[in-house]
């Protein structure tokens, strides 16, 4: 039986459980859920946390341009990123390789075909592709603040069945939920013109920017016929259980 694939993004927020260090048990976490659907599903990862992977050993000289301490982090930080992946994957018997990207590739034929065939290869023989940004020669992602639509876009590329977004909240909540302060999700969108409307209007008292690149990779997907899934990361087992609709998260259609 042909394996699935799905495209994992994975957010800052969840490889540190939202503090100050990448945190181990989650990488662990989520090597024990690809080793466990590895027979059902082939996973390529787009996985953020290089610059806070360097903030926890480093504090770099200022220059003035914040901008660039931040691409020095990013260059200090992934082979730690990687090194932390590398020896928990090993011990699920899993294999790790490292792609780095920028937009710009996406926009070159010749680039386009090298990353399928790249990939490709890597899955086929199965070592785990692990992409981010690369960060030293394009901003585009530590400027804005997200691999999501660089997940997109390698969605895409690779023709994967599905995106998982995983991130801090139970997927996207209704602006009336968040106001009262009792977070509602919504499951399912079909019309994401009117999600962005919901979220547009929240944008200016509570700033959803984060949620905005979300929903600006899921119209890339479903262009694609991908279908976006944003799921919290934080909890355990949040892969199996959005397979297993166990969860409460946000389905893009
Ligand atoms: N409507 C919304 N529903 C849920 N979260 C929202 C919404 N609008 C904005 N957010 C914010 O988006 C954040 C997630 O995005 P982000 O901080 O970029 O996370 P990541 O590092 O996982 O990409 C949430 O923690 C929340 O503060
Ligand atoms: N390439 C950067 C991505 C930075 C970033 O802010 O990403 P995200 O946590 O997805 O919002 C890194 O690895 O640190």
């Amino acid at each position: 039986m042909k394996r699935k694939r799905i495209l994992l993004k994975i957010g800052t927020n969840t490889l540190t459980k939202e503090t100050d260090q990448i945190s181990r048990g989650k990488i662990e976490d989520i090597g024990r859920q690809i080793a466990s659907l590895k027979e059902q599903y082939e996973f390529i990862i787009v996985s953020s946390g290089a610059i806070a992977a360097a903030r926890q050993f480093v504090k770099l000289e200022h220059n003035g341009a914040e901008i660039n301490i931040k691409q020095a982090l990013a260059a200090i930080g992934q082979p730690h990123l990687m090194r932390i992946f590398q020896e928990n994957f090993r011990e699920l018997g899993l294999f790790t390789s490292q792609c780095l990207l920028s937009y710009s590739d996406f926009e070159k034929e010749a680039s386009k075909i090298n990353i399928c065939n790249t990939i490709n290869v890597l899955v086929i023989n199965n070592f785990i592709p692990i992409i981010n940004e690369n960060d030293t020669v394009s901003t585009d992602e530590i400027q804005f603040g997200d691999n999501d639509k660089l997940a997109a876009l390698t969605a895409t590329l690779l023709k994967a069945d599905l995106l998982i977004i995983a991130t801090n909240t139970d997927g996207i909540y209704t602006k009336e939920s968040i106001e009262n302060n009792k977070p509602i999700t919504i499951r399912t969108v079909n019309n994401l013109g009117e999600l962005e409307r919901e979220i547009s209007s929240l944008k200016s008292s509570l700033g959803t920017g984060a949620m905005q690149s979300k929903i600006e990779a899921a119209t890339i997907a479903k262009e694609a016929n991908i279908e976006t899934w944003i799921v919290n990361g934080l909890k355990d087992n949040f892969i199996i259980d959005s397979l297993n609709n166990k969860s409460s998260f946000t389905k893009i259609k």
